[in-house]
């Protein structure tokens, strides 16, 4: 069985998608103890996001470090190694098989979870075929959680609208993870496979990743707050 989210904000995800460390603590010291989980990817990470990430954990927030990583299996490794010792909770790479044998080495025994991302959310069918892979989405999605399965991956990341099938597909154990979230109302952006906070629940996701909808909100933690009630509408 895969483990239960214990916290109900532990369900929310929020991506600091931001230019600097300075406006990333800005806004969790906005959102205070509305949020507790947050995201960091190559805006933040690429800006001196990875000394913020030490302090969010020595805060005791976690922290998902989504660099998506794909490369030789030795350098994943160690890379993923070196996010362990920082004591990220998640990690992302891209689920083609060397790629998660490799991180799921390289995390050791940490407690660090590995998180393989199938068809990004602003993929449709032609942003697919166009990168040459003549199988659908829904294809493409469930060869790759049938691999990430037989390799023992800890969680899968997919669009809210695959989460019932991913959790067919993977069984019991792993984690779903689902960026392209939209609350009703707000803007899709370049995310072409959405759904909403109450539907990616009672899907089957088990935390969902939010960024401009929190981010970019006058006031973003009433939106953040907005969210974490539709998961807990979703799962009452
Ligand atoms: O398939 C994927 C994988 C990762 N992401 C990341 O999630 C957030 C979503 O941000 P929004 O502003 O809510 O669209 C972003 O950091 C992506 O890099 C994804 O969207 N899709």
């Amino acid at each position: 069985m895969h483990a239960p989210v214990p916290d109900p904000r532990d369900r929310l995800i929020v991506a600091l998608d931001l230019s600097s460390v300075g406006a990333a603590e800005s806004l969790v010291s906005r959102l205070g103890d509305t949020v507790n989980f947050y995201k960091i990817g190559y805006e933040l990470g690429f800006a001196g996001g990875l000394g913020f990430a030490r302090e969010l954990i020595a805060d005791g927030r976690k922290v998902f470090i989504d660099f998506k990583l794909h490369d030789i299996g030795n350098t994943v490794a160690r890379g993923v190694a070196s996010l362990a010792a920082l004591g990220a909770s998640f990690a992302t790479v891209h689920a083609y098989p060397q790629t998660m044998r490799a991180a799921m080495e390289g995390k050791g025994a940490s407690p660090l979870r590995i998180l393989a991302v199938t068809v990004l959310t602003s993929y449709d069918e032609g942003d697919l075929n166009e990168a040459g892979y003549a199988a659908s989405v829904a294809e493409t999605v469930a060869r790759r959680v049938a691999q990430a399965r037989a390799i023992g991956i800890d969680g899968i990341v997919c669009a809210p609208t695959d989460a019932a099938s991913v959790r067919a597909a993977l069984g019991p154990r792993g984690a779903i993870v689902t960026p392209g979230v939209r609350p009703d109302g707000s803007d899709a952006g370049d995310q072409k496979r959405i759904a909403t906070p109450f539907a990616a629940i009672r899907a089957g996701a088990d935390h969902l990743v939010v960024g401009r909808p929190i981010v970019a909100s006058p006031d973003p933690a009433a939106a953040a707050r907005a969210v974490l009630a539709e998961i807990a509408r979703a799962l009452s």
